[in-house]
């Protein structure tokens, strides 16, 4: 009796010991950005408090940012172009794992959790996010060749004015806005060319959103913890 329980244990814990590796194991499609490409900028917003929601997400266990190979080249040929002009590129989102999005589908339901309004969605009720198209239920980040990002100055870092932070959820961050300075709409659009001369697209509501054309496994959502 005893043997077997000893037994059943020993399996069961080795059931859970390969799970957990699987679970951890992160796809060979993959890299990790920061070492592909040393010289970006990194503020992994969801990893921190300072998004939306207005705490850490869940799935963003590391300060870790992962893209898949292909997106990664493409953004480091773009970033070299850039260095010629004094400009890099800031990354605030890349991979994002499902259990993420699953996370803000609770978050929207929850209407009385405002606490991050102000910054990111003054103009919006949060049930309206998702129809509006400010976040995805399923992301073309989870897929990992989409990338949220902006352009610094590489002589003293700071982030080019593009009208409206990252995230802010409202017209103001839509391409076509008007209602911007010149400065701001050649800002957004020097990012966009770049972008696009590296085989990305744009969405129409957020100026800090692309996703690789020739991405590979476009069907498959990922859901790996970032550690
Ligand atoms: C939430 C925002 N950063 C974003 O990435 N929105 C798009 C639509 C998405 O969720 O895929
Ligand atoms: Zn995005």
């Amino acid at each position: 009796m005893k043997r077997n329980l000893f037994l059943y244990s020993l399996i069961f814990s080795l059931l859970f010991v390969s799970c957990g590796v699987q679970r951890q194991s992160i796809p060979d499609l993959f890299v990790d950005l920061k070492k592909a490409i040393p010289t970006l900028a990194i503020d992994l917003r969801y990893h921190g408090d300072h998004n939306f929601v207005g705490r850490p997400i869940r799935g963003y266990e590391g300060n870790r940012i992962y893209l898949s190979k292909a997106a990664a080249i493409a953004l480091a040929s773009a970033q070299r172009e850039l260095a010629a002009e004094n400009l890099g590129f800031k990354v605030f989102d890349a991979y994002r794992p499902q259990q993420a999005v699953d996370h803000f589908k609770e978050w929207a339901s929850a209407i009385a959790d405002t606490v991050a309004k102000q910054e990111f969605y003054p103009d919006v009720d949060k049930r309206d996010l998702f129809n509006l198209g400010y976040i995805a239920e399923k992301s073309g980040h989870s897929r990992g060749s989409t990338i949220d990002l902006t352009l610094i100055d590489l002589r003293d870092g700071k982030e080019l004015d593009m009208g409206s932070g990252f995230d802010y959820f409202g017209e103001r961050s839509h391409h076509d806005y008007q209602g911007i300075t010149a400065v701001q709409k050649a800002n957004r659009k020097k990012l966009r060319h770049i972008m696009e001369k590296h085989g990305f697209k744009s969405i129409a509501e957020e100026w800090w959103h692309y996703t690789l054309i020739n991405e590979p496994n476009k069907e498959v959502y990922y859901d790996f913890p970032i550690r």
